[in-house]
């Protein structure tokens, strides 16, 4: 049987709207959930298979994007959010109750500062955008994946429209080099 990879890829990626202004994420729990509104929509979505990322149970994967911070407000029930893990880059907040991760933000000098990390499963509305690319997928052999089981994995992504990476896209990539490279004072010339 194919691996389950997210429920929003497994059965085919629903394209996203462009023109999407954001919409409300909540927490799994019943009652009282923690509500948080996105006044935008996201960017970068992807699948990560880290260790770290929220991902819904079955599911290999997690789908997570961006958006600027200040496009992110808390609305209901804040006091049930905790940091999992303060000591890590992306602070996670998550519901201490049903643990389902509503905003991660990032307050060290990093290349994403300033960019909050969400999963739009949260949302009930349609338009969010889809997934662009699988990233850590090679993570997932650190949390018990058998390493036989790979080229499936990264051949269900490619069926579904997806390219896998065992870090992040090349954007990403070249965003994060970038602002390292600056930092260490490097002049870019074409070499
Ligand atoms: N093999 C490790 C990789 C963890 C990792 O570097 N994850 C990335 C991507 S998370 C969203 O794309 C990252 O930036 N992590 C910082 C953090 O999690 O705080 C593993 O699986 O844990
Ligand atoms: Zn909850
Ligand atoms: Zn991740």
């Amino acid at each position: 049987m194919a691996p389950s990879l997210h429920p929003l890829i497994d059965n085919g990626i629903n394209k996203g709207d462009p023109a999407f202004p954001g919409g409300t994420l909540r927490c799994r729990c019943p009652s009282d959930q923690v509500v948080v509104s996105l006044k935008s929509n996201v960017a970068h979505n992807h699948a990560c298979g880290c260790s770290k990322c929220w991902k819904p149970s079955g599911a290999l994967f997690s789908v997570v994007g961006v958006l600027p911070r200040e496009n992110v407000k808390v609305e209901a029930n804040e006091s049930k959010l905790h940091v999992i893990d303060s000591s890590a880059v992306i602070l996670r907040n998550a519901c201490k109750e049903c643990g389902a991760h509503l905003f991660g933000r990032i307050e060290r000098d990093h290349p994403f500062r300033g960019l909050d990390f969400v999963h739009i499963e949260l949302s009930d509305q349609k338009g969010w955008q889809e997934p662009q690319f699988a990233g850590f997928v090679s993570s997932i052999i650190e949390q018990g994946y058998s390493p036989e089981g790979m080229n499936a994995v990264r051949a269900k992504f490619k069926a579904e429209g997806l390219e896998s990476y065992d870090a992040l896209s090349p954007p990403l990539m070249d965003l994060i080099a970038t602002f390292t490279a600056k930092k260490a004072g490097v002049k870019f010339a074409n070499l």
